[in-house]
């Protein structure tokens, strides 16, 4: 693709060559990265949170950048390329990748929210699937689509393997595709080039309080899903039974969007009665004055709403509510949210949750209450390097909903995994300390009496443990599945 194609692309007078630069030469691909350029790529020098690429252009240069875009007040001295100038390099990046690799996936929906996206995203990707439909689905957990499945390592890739992989699966005959849209990527402008034909908001809470600076300047950046990349007039599906959904509703509907509620109170799929069983839950949902019975097999009250706000973008999407019903009644939940992994002789189960945020563990440990007749025994801890803030308030709610609380180590990274716990415990002072994980969840499955339930939270589907540069192998469903196993021993 030529130079001039690709800022073509972009809108007017978001990026300016300098004036006699040959915008005729053909562009082999984008990067960001110095570090991967290859000859004849655009490399595009954005001011990130560590570092600022610009100090890498002159690499970039000497490894076959044809050219530079960089910040309108970028300094960037000695290159014999030319430099363009984007008002948003991020934006101008996202967008450019867009043109570069072509097709997405017919319909694309992305979901915002503190909790709940990976499992929206995995339920819509079923419920297409169900309906016939050829579909994906992208997010923490990886990527999902017919024939393939990789795990991944951020919730929202950057945009240049995320256009490279929506052409993939587009060319995979992939029509239907469900992202998750994380408060980093959304800020990051890592989704600015999706053709989003739907968007979708679960809830907010506490998170990331490291990277934003307020929880108004993190509600802002999830906003930006409604008020900058979902084309006006499109459908923002919203859960209305959270304390920001009225401002979600809020911005969605200033932003032009076709607003369609979910929940308790909400307008277009109203959810009217919710019985709790063990291991499923039935609802009775009106749509336009029907009546859907949905046998959910999935436990925890979260689940049900997370199915509701797939199940809205699914039928916002063009699927029939028949179908989109019948479909709910097959789901799986996603890998290590709120998982089975076994139960002790006696029938006390021990479930794998992701819940590494407090709404989302206050969440966890309530949704297990009403199924638990005797103890509550939970194992967690916070990962190294992310917002500190959040864990003597995790320590105080673990102590509040659970009877029995270990703190354990989660991915302690570059900090010392000793006083990530004692920041916990500063708010849970009768929780037992055991910081190796693997003996934490042992010790925890011993103490398993007849109507206890335990919840190792935090770590879901990881598969690492990851402690200073190391990931060391480690699994939550394993090291559960092996202490299930001594007891019968
Ligand atoms: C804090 C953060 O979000 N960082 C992301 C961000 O990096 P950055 O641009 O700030 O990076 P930087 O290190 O300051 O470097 C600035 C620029 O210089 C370039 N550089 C740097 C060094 C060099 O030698 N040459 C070079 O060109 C870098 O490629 C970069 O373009 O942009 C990168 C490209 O998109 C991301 O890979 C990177 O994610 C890091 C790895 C990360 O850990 N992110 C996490 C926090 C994250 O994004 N999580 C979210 C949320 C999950 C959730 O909701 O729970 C996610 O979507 O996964
Ligand atoms: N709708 C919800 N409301 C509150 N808590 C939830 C909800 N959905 C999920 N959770 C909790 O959050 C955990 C993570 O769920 P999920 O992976 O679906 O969310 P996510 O938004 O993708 O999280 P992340 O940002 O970490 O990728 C679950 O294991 C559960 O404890
Ligand atoms: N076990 C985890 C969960 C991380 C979730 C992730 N999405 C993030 O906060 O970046 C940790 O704290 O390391
Ligand atoms: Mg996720």
């Amino acid at each position: 693709m030529k130079l001039s194609a690709l800022t073509a692309a972009l809108p007017t007078g978001s990026i300016t060559a300098p004036n006699g630069a040959d915008t005729e030469l053909p562009v082999t691909g984008l990067t960001a990265d110095s570090r991967v350029v290859e000859p004849g790529n655009l490399f595009f020098a954005l001011a990130g949170v560590k570092t600022d690429g610009a100090r890498f252009a002159a690499q970039a240069a000497s490894k076959g950048a044809v050219a530079i875009v960089a910040g309108e007040g970028a300094v960037l001295s000695g290159l014999t390329v030319p430099v363009l100038r984007a008002v948003d390099p991020r934006q101008a990046l996202a967008r450019a990748a867009a043109a570069f690799y072509g097709p997405q996936p017919r319909v694309m929906a992305a979901v915002t929210g503190t909790a709940g996206k990976t499992s929206v995203a995995s339920f819509l990707r079923q419920i297409w699937a169900n309906a016939g439909e050829q579909a994906a689905m992208l997010g923490t957990t990886g990527v999902t689509a017919p024939g393939r499945t990789e795990y991944g390592t951020l919730t929202t890739p950057d945009p240049v393997a995320l256009h490279r992989l929506l052409a993939e699966l587009a060319s995979e005959g992939v029509t239907h595709a469900a992202m998750e849209a994380s408060s980093h990527g959304l800020d990051q402008r890592r989704l600015d080039g999706v053709a989003l034909s739907v968007a979708g908001f679960t809830n907010l809470g506490r998170d990331h309080m490291d990277y934003h600076t307020s929880m108004d300047d993190y509600m802002a950046a999830k906003m930006r899903l409604f008020d900058t990349l979902l084309p006006k007039g499109m459908p923002a599906v919203i859960f209305a039974d959270d304390p920001w959904s009225e401002k979600a509703v809020e911005a969605a509907e200033r932003a032009g969007a076709r607003v369609l509620t979910v929940g308790r109170k909400g307008g277009f799929l109203s959810l009217k009665r919710v019985e709790h069983l063990r291991h499923k839950q039935v609802l009775e949902v009106h749509m336009e004055g029907r009546i859907f019975e949905v046998d959910l097999p999935l436990a925890g009250d979260f689940q049900v709403s997370n199915a509701l706000v797939a199940a809205g973008i699914a039928i916002a999407s063009g699927t029939s509510a028949d179908q989109v019903m019948a479909a709910l009644e097959h789901l799986t939940g996603a890998s290590g949210r709120l998982e089975l992994i076994g139960s002790t002789p006696q029938g006390a189960p021990a479930y794998v949750d992701y819940a590494h945020k407090p709404e989302a563990l206050e969440n966890v440990l309530e949704a297990v209450r009403p199924f638990t007749t005797g103890r509550v025994i939970t194992v967690f801890g916070c990962g190294g390097d992310r917002d500190r803030g959040k864990r003597p308030i995790m320590g105080e709610i673990a102590m509040r909903l659970a009877d029995v609380v270990i703190v354990t180590d989660d991915n302690p990274r570059s900090e010392d995994p000793a006083s990530i716990r004692a920041e916990i415990m500063a708010a849970a002072p009768d929780a037992t300390e055991i910081g190796d994980r693997a003996t934490a969840i042992r010790t925890a499955v011993s103490m398993l009496g007849a109507g206890d339930t335990l919840i190792v939270a935090g770590k879901g589907h990881e598969e690492g443990q990851i402690i200073g540069e190391k990931v060391l192998p480690f699994s939550d469903h394993i090291e559960i599945r092996k202490a299930l196993e001594e007891l019968k021993a």
